[in-house]
């Protein structure tokens, strides 16, 4: 397994190894041990998700103000750009963002800790996207940045409107008082 940290500290791109034979491909797509000794705690992931999404959805970004989630994604099918946005008050990367490009063929998987807003934009015919978090949905809790929002300004790689849902489309802007007051000390 290969790790490389990106600009945001504690975002993990991890690229597991991959044993290739005649048949086609085998790889442990997660290990306990393995994550444990990575992220240096021992995180237990309690929900596993999956979502299949055409060409042009962007789904995101997302996060959680109580029961915030660490998230471990991947991608089985397709390819998307992948987006997490530091909402942790305290750290010094407050509001910055880091993305990168997870698909079926690379295999890279991204560790996003609690305290993070999440997205994707899908940028093959379709994508399936899997991924681990480490507590529990909430909707209750549930909040959502736009995906465009000048703040933030992320470079998604779109020159069109993505497809969204209802609640992404009218999602709040990031400097948003809620989002200070309930952004996360994780
Ligand atoms: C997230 C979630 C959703 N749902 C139900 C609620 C809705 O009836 C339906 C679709 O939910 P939603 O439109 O919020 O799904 P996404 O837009 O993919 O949401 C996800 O988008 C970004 C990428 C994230 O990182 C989050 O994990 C999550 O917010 O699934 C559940 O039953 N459990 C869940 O954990």
């Amino acid at each position: 397994m290969k790790v490389k940290s990106l600009e945001i500290a504690d975002v993990l791109l991890i690229e597991p190894t991959v044993y290739g034979d005649d048949r086609g491909f085998f790889f442990e797509s997660f290990n306990q041990a393995q994550f444990s000794a990575l992220v240096g705690q021992d995180l237990t992931f309690v929900q596993d998700n999956h979502s299949k999404s055409a060409r042009g959805v962007l789904r995101g970004l997302h996060y959680q103000i109580k029961q915030p989630q660490g998230k471990l994604v991947r991608v089985v099918d397709g390819e998307v750009f992948d987006v997490a946005v530091d909402l942790r008050k305290a750290s010094p990367t407050f509001g910055k963002w880091v993305g990168e490009t997870l698909s079926a063929d690379n295999k890279r998987q991204l560790w996003i800790p609690a305290g993070f807003a999440h997205g994707f934009l899908v940028l093959s015919e379709s994508a399936q996207f899997l991924y681990k978090t480490t507590d529990f949905y909430s909707p209750e809790n549930e909040r959502a940045i736009i995906w465009n929002d000048p703040t933030l300004n992320i470079r998604w790689p779109i020159d069109t409107m993505p497809i969204l849902s209802r609640k992404d489309a009218v999602a709040q802007a990031f400097p948003d008082a809620e989002v200070f007051a309930g952004s996360l000390d994780s």
